[in-house]
């Protein structure tokens, strides 16, 4: 079965959204079968944001991103890659239909509660980078 990585944002957090946001994803019928709360370091960070490593509010993100420990889940269940990217809503939280993770809980672009890996291949590498195979249980 497909799984994905999804990544509790410090802002999630920090507002303290991150049961009602696992309770959605359980609710949509996607299984934990890892989880660990853990400090993002610089070097994490910029592999895991490699493809915006060049742009200018890179910095701001990776502040960001290590201001607080946050929780990596992986979660399981069918075409759970693209449907938790629909639960989430777009990356702009303003611009994120109420309903969805992001227009309920998030404030902006950068602070948009939750990360989630965008193709089956992206969530392999997600996977391997933030657990060890004998922390997955599937
Ligand atoms: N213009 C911007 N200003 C500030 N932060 C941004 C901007 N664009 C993207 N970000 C931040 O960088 C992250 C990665 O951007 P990307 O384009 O990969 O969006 P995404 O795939 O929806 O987000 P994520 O990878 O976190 O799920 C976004 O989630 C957001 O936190």
């Amino acid at each position: 079965m497909q799984k994905t990585l999804v990544i509790l944002k410090p802002d999630c957090m920090a507002n303290k959204h991150a049961g009602s946001v696992i309770d959605r994803f359980e609710k949509a019928g996607f299984e934990i079968v890892g989880a660990k709360m853990i400090r993002l370091s610089s070097e994490v960070l910029r592999s895991h944001y490699a493809h915006v490593a060049d742009k200018p509010f890179y910095p701001e993100i990776e502040a960001f991103m290590s201001s607080r420990p946050v929780i990596v889940v992986a979660l399981q269940g069918d075409d759970v890659v693209a449907k938790i990217r629909e639960l989430l809503g777009p990356t702009d939280s303003r611009k994120a239909a109420k309903g969805t993770i992001r227009g309920d809980f998030g404030t902006e672009m950068m602070k948009n509660v939750v990360h989630a890996s965008d193709s089956d291949e992206n969530a392999r590498i997600e996977l391997a980078r933030f657990f060890k195979s004998d922390e997955i249980f599937a």
